[in-house]
């Protein structure tokens, strides 16, 4: 199970994690979508952030019955209390990501609306609040910048033995 910032790679690494272990591969923000039948930047602009948080929520508590699944987090998952306490047991990797790394990683597209405006400030802002929960989940972190995501979810393969 994946999380970290927008642009540490959750969602490909998990893909080539899935691959590797002959599993299948899910990503809260694609079940999100696929259940609102929507982009999360429509939900946020049609229902705003707190809707999108329940939504969120409704596809964790989903997915974590599932098993043999590799699964990635949205961004912003860990911000619940509830998802944090639910992801105690699980074999978590925290996806570490500098600020100026993710910002080229994610660009400018509207696909991510909590980083709309300065990308490099909200990037930023976010990450500081964030990491000491994204710490607090993690059995393993794993710093990305400069790597390959073969590389990546090669060395999560051998800590997970
Ligand atoms: N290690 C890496 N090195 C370079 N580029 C990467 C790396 N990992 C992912 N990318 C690229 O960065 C972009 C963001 O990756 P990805 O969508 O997997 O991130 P994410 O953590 O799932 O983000 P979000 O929280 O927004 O869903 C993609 O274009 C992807 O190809
Ligand atoms: O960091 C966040 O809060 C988010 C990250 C994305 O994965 C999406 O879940 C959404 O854009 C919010
Ligand atoms: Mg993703």
């Amino acid at each position: 199970m994946l999380v970290g910032p927008p642009g540490s790679g959750k969602s490909t690494v998990a893909e080539l994690i899935a691959a590797k272990l002959g599993k299948a591969h899910r990503d809260t923000d694609a079940d999100v979508e696929n259940t609102a039948g929507k982009p999360i930047s429509d939900i946020f602009v049609d229902s705003g952030e707190p809707a999108f948080r329940a939504m969120e929520r409704a596809a964790i508590v989903a997915a974590l019955t599932a098993d043999d699944v590799v699964l990635s987090l949205g961004g912003g998952a860990i911000l619940d209390a509830d998802t944090r306490a639910d992801l105690a047991g699980h074999n978590v990797v925290f996806l570490d990501v500098s600020v100026g790394e993710a910002a080229k990683r994610v660009g400018l597209g509207v696909a991510r609306p909590l980083l709309l405006g300065n990308v490099r400030t909200q990037l930023k802002n976010l990450m500081d609040a964030r990491r000491p929960l994204y710490a607090e989940v993690a059995k393993h972190t794993v710093s990305t910048d400069g790597r390959a995501p073969e590389e990546i979810a090669a060395e999560i393969l051998e800590h997970l033995g």
